[in-house]
C-alpha cells in the first residue's frame, strides 16, 4: 500500500512503521483498527518476509485487522490462547495531554479495548491532526450498544448531557453493524471535563457495551508529523 505524496498519508505510513520496529522477535502482538495501523501491519509483514522478524503472532481487534493480516503474512492467535501480549498497536481519533483517548472512528473500540488494555505496553499511532487539549472537542464519542437497547440508551446519553445520533452505514442503507453485530451511536458533548467519570458513566447504562473513551491505557504516542516537507515521527512518553 503506497502511500503517495499524500502528507497525511505520508505522516500515517512513517508512524505505522516507526512502531512496527519496536516489535520483537518471539512477541505476540496486539494488531489494532484503521488507516494508520494498517501500514504498521504491513511493515510488520514485510520484516517477517525478509527474516529480520521471527515467531511472531498477531491478536486482531478486529475483522480488518485479521484480513490485513492474513494479506501480510502475519500469523494469528486468538486471546484464549496466550497468556500475556507483549506490545498492542493501535490508532487513535482523539489524543489528549494526559494520552487519554476517543477510539471507535472505525467501530472497533469494543475489541480494542480489550487488547489493548490487556497488552503490556500499548503504542497509539497517530498523525499530528488528532492531537486534541481537551476529548470531544474534534471527534464524536462512538458508543457500542445492543440493538434491542437502542431506544431507552439513546435517552439515557440525553441525561449524560450529550447528543447522540446513530451511525448510518456508506453505501450500505440502514445502521452501520459492528464485528459483535451491534449498532454504534456517535455522541456529541462540549468537550469532555472528565473522561474517567464519563467512560464509567457510560458503561454502567444497561445495554451499552463499550465506548470509545480509553483512559490511563496508552503507555507510548507516536505522532506522525510533517517538518520542513518532511514526514517524522515524534515521541509522547
Ligand atoms: O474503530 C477504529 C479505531 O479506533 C481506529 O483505530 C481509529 O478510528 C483511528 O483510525 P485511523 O488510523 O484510520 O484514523
Amino acid at each position: 500500500m503506497s502511500a503517495g505524496t499524500d502528507p497525511i498519508k505520508l505522516m500515517k505510513q512513517e508512524v505505522g512503521k516507526a512502531a512496527a520496529n519496536r516489535v520483537q522477535s518471539g512477541m505476540i502482538v496486539g494488531l489494532g483498527t484503521g488507516s494508520t495501523t494498517a501500514y504498521a501491519i504491513e511493515f510488520i509483514g514485510n520484516r517477517l518476509k525478509s527474516g529480520e522478524l521471527k515467531d511472531i503472532i498477531g491478536i486482531p481487534t478486529s475483522f480488518q485487522a485479521e484480513v490485513l493480516a492474513k494479506k501480510h503474512g502475519v500469523p494469528l492467535t486468538t486471546l484464549d490462547a496466550v497468556d500475556h501480549i507483549d506490545i498492542a498497536i493501535d490508532g487513535a481519533d482523539e489524543v489528549d495531554p494526559q494520552k487519554n483517548l476517543i477510539k471507535g472512528g472505525g467501530a472497533a473500540h469494543t475489541r480494542e479495548k480489550v487488547v489493548d488494555a490487556f497488552a503490556d505496553q500499548f503504542i497509539v499511532v497517530v498523525d499530528s491532526g488528532k492531537l486534541v487539549e481537551k476529548l470531544g472537542s474534534t471527534f464524536l464519542l462512538p458508543v457500542e450498544v445492543i440493538p434491542m437497547a437502542l431506544a431507552p440508551t439513546l435517552r439515557a446519553i440525553e441525561k449524560l448531557g450529550g447528543k447522540p445520533e446513530l451511525r448510518e452505514g456508506i453505501r450500505k442503507a440502514g445502521p452501520v453493524i459492528t464485528d459483535q453485530g451491534n449498532f454504534v451511536i456517535d455522541v456529541k458533548f462540549n468537550t469532555i471535563e472528565n473522561p474517567a467519570e464519563l467512560e464509567k458513566a457510560l458503561n454502567n447504562i444497561p445495554g451499552v457495551l463499550e465506548n470509545g473513551l480509553f483512559v490511563g491505557v496508552a503507555d507510548l504516542i507516536l505522532v506522525g508529523e510533517v517538518q520542513e516537507g518532511q514526514p517524522v515521527v515524534r515521541e509522547i512518553q
